[in-house]
This record gives structure tokens, sequence and C-alpha cells, in this order.
């Protein structure tokens, strides 16, 4: 973007009066605009001109395939891209969120919103936009420096990094998923701390443990008196995220009522708390984190196709421990010192015990790894961790656990690993009699995490008690 020209648009849509007032008004309000009725004009004048943004139909002529979409971010990804549609389709939004864009809004918008999307895009480093090349050694030695609280040297946490890297000092939304244990919070927090927020508050706010009845209360605050039991004014947790980061954890868990207000409350970066009548503004950046599929949340409709595309500007999908590789063995030796640390003891992994864990599959993931380190470290007498104060769960895992080259894949991975994870679940539960805490701690899993997985699979722990 040039310094003295405005920021010019390229408004692609085939509805006239709609190109014609949203020109007009984004001439207004300070743009330079260019206005196209199909994708086939808009593709030629991105190849003949600069443009600082694309605000892009979906259904015009030419786009059939979501050309100017496909196009768009494949041959100018530094450019971001907000689809304005008036006929919103659950595919057609999927694909738009996959390739990246900026916003997705429907008709019909209110100016304001879409100023406050048009700015918030153009505030965004067109860095951000572009995809990484292959990152190079020097750049992973870098990265690896710049975050020494994030672990590991594979190709895919690089990667992760590398977007990590690059949107931190942003204040673009970002969603994070992965599976449990795979070290979403961390990511986070990371985020936070390479911030221009980062001495501000990193405030958590966990989903699952607010009630429906009183998310409006905890999340907006409330004054005396709002309700029976109101005996105080009380701040919400999201006046005290301002300035700062909010950080939803378990954002998939989010009933659709509370979805509603807080997408609203995002949207007008403002919020009424509980029995007043003025609304209260706030300056906060959303990272958010599930260990759902929300996509196929949004396509069942338990999850606000809006809500999702708001928070989901940069979506970052955190690898399970099993396709790192030998990050296995550098977390490993990273919580042996940790552990180590506290106790004043020398200790090092036998070769056979490395070998035990870059095998297993880590259900768990991290936090499953990090539970078993700690187990061992205690358990050992002598100054090398033998493969046999490894738990027996991990040297003899269940059958659906262990990798069997001869077996006929069926489905997808997703749908082998969803069963994979049902099958461990049960087994887990049948050892154990239904006994939570203890299944929890064999499965390196928190209370709280593993009742959330048997939610989602919808198993009762009660089913197993005798
Ligand atoms: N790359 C990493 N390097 C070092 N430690 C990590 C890394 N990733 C995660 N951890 C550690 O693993 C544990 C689990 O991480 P975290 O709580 O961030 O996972 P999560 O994906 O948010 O889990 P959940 O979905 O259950 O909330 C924590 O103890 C965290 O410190």
């Amino acid at each position: 973007m040039s310094e003295k020209q405005p920021p010019r648009i390229l408004i692609a849509d085939d509805e006239p009066l709609y190109l014609k007032t949203t020109g007009q008004l984004l001439r207004k309000a300070g743009f330079d605009c260019v206005c196209v009725s199909h994708a086939g004009a808009a593709i030629e004048k991105l190849e003949a001109e600069p443009f600082d943004l694309i605000l892009s139909d979906l259904n015009m002529p030419g786009n059939l395939k979501l050309e100017l979409l496909h196009q768009g971010r494949s041959n100018w990804p530094h450019i971001p891209l907000i689809v304005v549609t008036g006929v919103p389709s659950m595919p057609s939004a999927i694909e738009s969120i996959r390739l990246g864009i900026t916003d997705y809004l429907l008709k019909p918008v209110k100016y304001e919103d879409l100023l406050a999307s048009v700015r918030r895009a153009l505030a965004i480093p067109s860095r951000v936009f572009q995809r990484s090349e292959s990152i190079t050694a020097r750049e992973q030695s870098e990265l690896a420096k710049r975050f020494p609280n994030i672990v590991g040297a594979s190709a895919p946490l690089m990667e992760i990094l590398d977007i990590v890297d690059r949107i931190a000092e942003t204040d673009v939304n970002v969603l994070i998923t992965g599976e449990s244990g795979t070290g979403k919070e961390v990511v986070a927090q990371t985020i936070h701390e390479h911030s221009l927020r980062s001495k501000e508050n990193f405030q958590i706010i966990d989903c699952t443990a607010i009630p429906e009845s009183l998310f409006e209360s905890v999340l907006f605050g409330h004054v005396k008196g709002a309700f029976t039991g109101a005996v105080n004014d009380q701040e919400g947790l999201l006046k005290l995220a301002d300035k700062g980061t909010a950080f939803f954890d378990e954002i998939g868990e989010l009933p659709a009522a509370s979805q509603s207000k807080l997408l609203r409350a995002i949207q007008e970066s403002r919020f009424t708390p509980v029995g007043k009548s003025q609304a209260v503004q706030i300056d906060t950046r959303f990272v958010c984190a599930t260990n759902r599929k929300l996509e196929s949340e949004v396509s069942a409709g338990r999850f606000r196709g809006d809500l999702y595309y708001r928070l989901g500007v940069i979506h970052i999908e955190l690898p399970p421990l099993r396709d790192r590789g030998d990050d296995v063995v550098l977390l490993a030796e990273h919580f042996l010192k940790l552990t180590l640390k506290k106790s004043g003891r020398e200790l090092q992994f036998a070769p056979e015990t490395l070998e035990s864990l870059r095998e297993y599959s880590w259900p768990g993931n991290i936090r499953e790894l990090k539970n078993v380190i700690e187990r061992a470290v205690a358990l050992t007498r002598g100054e090398t961790i033998e493969k046999t104060e490894l738990p027996e769960s991990l040297l003899n895992p269940p059958a659906n656990l262990q990798h069997d080259s001869s077996g006929v894949a069926e489905g997808s991975r997703d749908e082998a690993i969803e069963n994979a994870e049902y099958q461990y679940l049960t087994a887990l539960l049948e050892k154990h009699e239904g006994n939570i805490s203890q299944a929890a701690q064999q499965a390196g899993l928190s209370r709280q995490g593993l009742h959330k997985l048997l939610n989602k699979h919808n198993i009762s722990a009660a089913d197993f008690r005798s």
C-alpha cells in the first residue's frame, strides 16, 4: 500500500445497485474503488493494476467454481479478500475459509459492518496473507530461538511457528484447532506474548466452565441487584481482556444462545453488563481453541458460521504428536530436563526407551508425554530411564492403537482416528472400571479433557462401573 495513495479496493458483484452504492460509500470513506460485474473482469483488473483489497460476491458470472477466490488467493495471496454474498451456502462458505479469506459478510450488510471489515482487512500487513515458501534451515533456527517455549523441529511445527511469527504482532483473530494436549493453549499464550498487547492481560475464558445461564454475567459483568444473588457489582471477563487478548478455550462447546451474544460483542467491540443501560467499549484480540472440527460443527448447524468466520481469520491446525516425527524425542528430553530441575538429579534415557516413545501413537499427545516422563523419573532409581519404567499401556497398547501395515485401510484418516479414539476410550474405561481419575491419569488427560472426549463419543463412564 502506498503511503500517499488511498487504499485501492476492487469490488466484484453482479448486482448493479449494490455495486454502485458500495463503491460510492467506500469512496466517501476515502478509498479508491474499482467496480466490476463479473469474475473474469476482476481477474483482468488484478493482472493489470495493484490493489490492496478485494470485495467479492460469490454468485456472479464467471464464478461458478469460485474462480475469483481460487485465483485471487493463489496468484495474489498478499491481497486480502472479503466475501460479501446474498446467497450463503455452506460448501462455498467452507471453501472460502479454507482458501484463507479475511471475512465473510451476508447481504444486506450494514454499512458500518462493511466499513469495519474493510478497515480490519487493510490493517493486516500483507505478509500475513503470503504463503510461506519452504522454510530454510537458517529461518528454522531463528524461529526456534524466537519461540523457546515451543519445543520441536519437525516440518509441521516449523510451519506453525512461521505463521505465529507472521501474525503475532497483527490484531487478527486466530482459531487454533487440534486434538487434546497438542499445545493449543501454549500457542495461544505465545501469540499474546509476541503481540503488541503482551504487557496487557492474557485472559483465559474456559467455555466449558461457564453455565449457559450465567454466560452474560460472567462474560459481560453485572451490577449489584441485577438478579437474585448479584450482591456486588462484578466486572466481566471481557472487560479484564480490554487492551489484551481474550483466549476462549473450547469455543466449540459454546451453546447457541451464548454464540450469538459473543458474536455481537466481537462485531461491535462492546457489550452491556447485565443490569446496566450503558455499553462498555473494549479493544480486545480474540484467540480461540477447540479440539472439535469446527467446520463440521458449522455444517451440522451446531456452530454459527458467522462466528466461525469472525474468529478464524487465521486458522492454525496443530498436528497430533504422532505426526511430528522426532519431536517426540526433543519433547521427552525437554520434559526430562524440566522435571530434573526440580530434583537436581541427573538422568538420561536408554536408547530402547526412546525407541518405545517414538513408536507409541500418543492419543493424549504432548500432555500424555509429559506425564509419562514425570512418572518415569519418579520411578527410576539408577541414572538411566529404562524401558521398564514406561507404563504398560505404552509398551503394549491395545491392538487398535498399534500400527498394523497389513490391515486394509478403510474410510478416511479422520474416521480411522475417530474409531481408534473410541476403541481406546472404551478399553480404557473398561480397564479402570469407569473411574475417571484413574483413566485420565493413564491417558495423560485432565479429568475435564477426558469428560469432553467421552461426551464427543457419547460414552458414559457409568456404564463401565460394576
Ligand atoms: N511445543 C511444546 N513444547 C513444550 N511443551 C508443550 C508444547 N506443546 C504443549 N506443551 C505442554 O503440553 C501440555 C499440554 O498443552 P496445552 O494445554 O497447550 O494443550 P491443549 O491442546 O490446549 O490441550 P486441551 O485441548 O486438552 O486443552 C502443557 O503442559 C504444555 O505446557
